[in-house]
């Protein structure tokens, strides 16, 4: 990391533990992830990296027997603070999951669904926002006729941009990923890398992923993680050229994981 220079931290991680029962699943972590960056987080199965990403909005709260210590800042202020609205949390701090899970309805119903819950109710605000959101994902030109339609019909690839776009649609600050192209063929994997840097100038983004390829195409910082702890974070270039430790450098040269 720059040493000197203002950095211009979105989430700070201070001393974060996370324990599901018995299992402690991360240990110690301090991370802090810039504004306006792709944050890849990288690591063998089972290391921690989804149960990390899922503490920036609090989805591991509805597991039954988690239990949290330390501290997550989001601009500066704890998200696991008792008065935070988890609700206006999730509006923030987005997620895109690994499999595309559209809702059941229209192509547009699945775009304007969060708008609606958080009070937008005019016909024109929420066109518009169906319109920027859907071109925010790059699927505008491709759905532009058929609106109205299933999202149950669009491609696996589509259906992911859908997904995007629809946590587009609530404005967030940040957006989660979860190995958004995992489930995807190569053509749709990268219209999805593609859209990621278009994605970072408007949100900070942290993104899952088991392909190391895929962190050194997209991300700016990456984070090793391994048996709940992580390991090593630096600039994405740093880190796969010059790792500091040796076990980094045994996973990204293939040694194991
Ligand atoms: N809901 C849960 N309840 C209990 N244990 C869980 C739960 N989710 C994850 N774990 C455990 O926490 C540890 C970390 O899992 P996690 O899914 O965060 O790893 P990961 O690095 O994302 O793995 P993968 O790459 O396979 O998705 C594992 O031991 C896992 O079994």
């Amino acid at each position: 990391m720059e040493r000197g220079s203002t950095l211009d931290i979105k989430i700070s991680t201070k001393n974060l533990n996370l324990y599901y029962g018995q299992n402690h699943a991360l240990k110690d972590v301090n991370m802090e992830i810039e504004a306006g960056k792709i944050t890849a987080l990288i690591g063998p199965s089972g290391c921690g990296k989804s149960t990390y990403l899922k503490t920036l909005n609090r989805m591991n709260d509805l597991v039954e027997g988690v239990r949290i210590t330390g501290e997550i800042l989001l601009d500066g202020e704890s998200i696991y603070d008792p008065k935070v609205d988890v609700t206006i949390l999730r509006k923030k701090v987005g997620m895109v999951f690994q499999k595309p899970n559209p809702f059941p309805m229209s192509i547009y119903d699945n775009i304007a669904y969060g708008p609606r819950v958080h009070g937008i109710k005019s016909r024109s605000d929420l066109d518009g926002i169906v319109e920027s959101s859907l071109k925010g994902a790059a699927l505008w030109e491709e759905v532009r006729d058929r609106l109205k339609k299933s999202a149950l019909g669009l491609s696996g690839g589509q259906q992911q941009r859908l997904c995007i776009a629809r946590a587009i649609a609530v404005s967030p600050e940040v957006i989660l990923m979860d190995e958004p192209t995992s489930a995807l063929d190569p053509i749709s994997t990268t219209k999805i890398e593609d859209l990621m840097s278009e994605l970072k100038k408007k949100y900070t983004v942290v993104i899952v992923t088991h392909n190391m390829q895929q962190a050194v195409r997209i991300s700016d910082r990456t984070a090793f993680f391994l048996l709940g702890e992580m390991v090593e974070f630096g600039k994405t270039e740093d880190l796969f050229s010059m790792p500091k430790d040796k076990r980094t450098e045994d996973y990204i040269t293939g040694r194991f994981g």
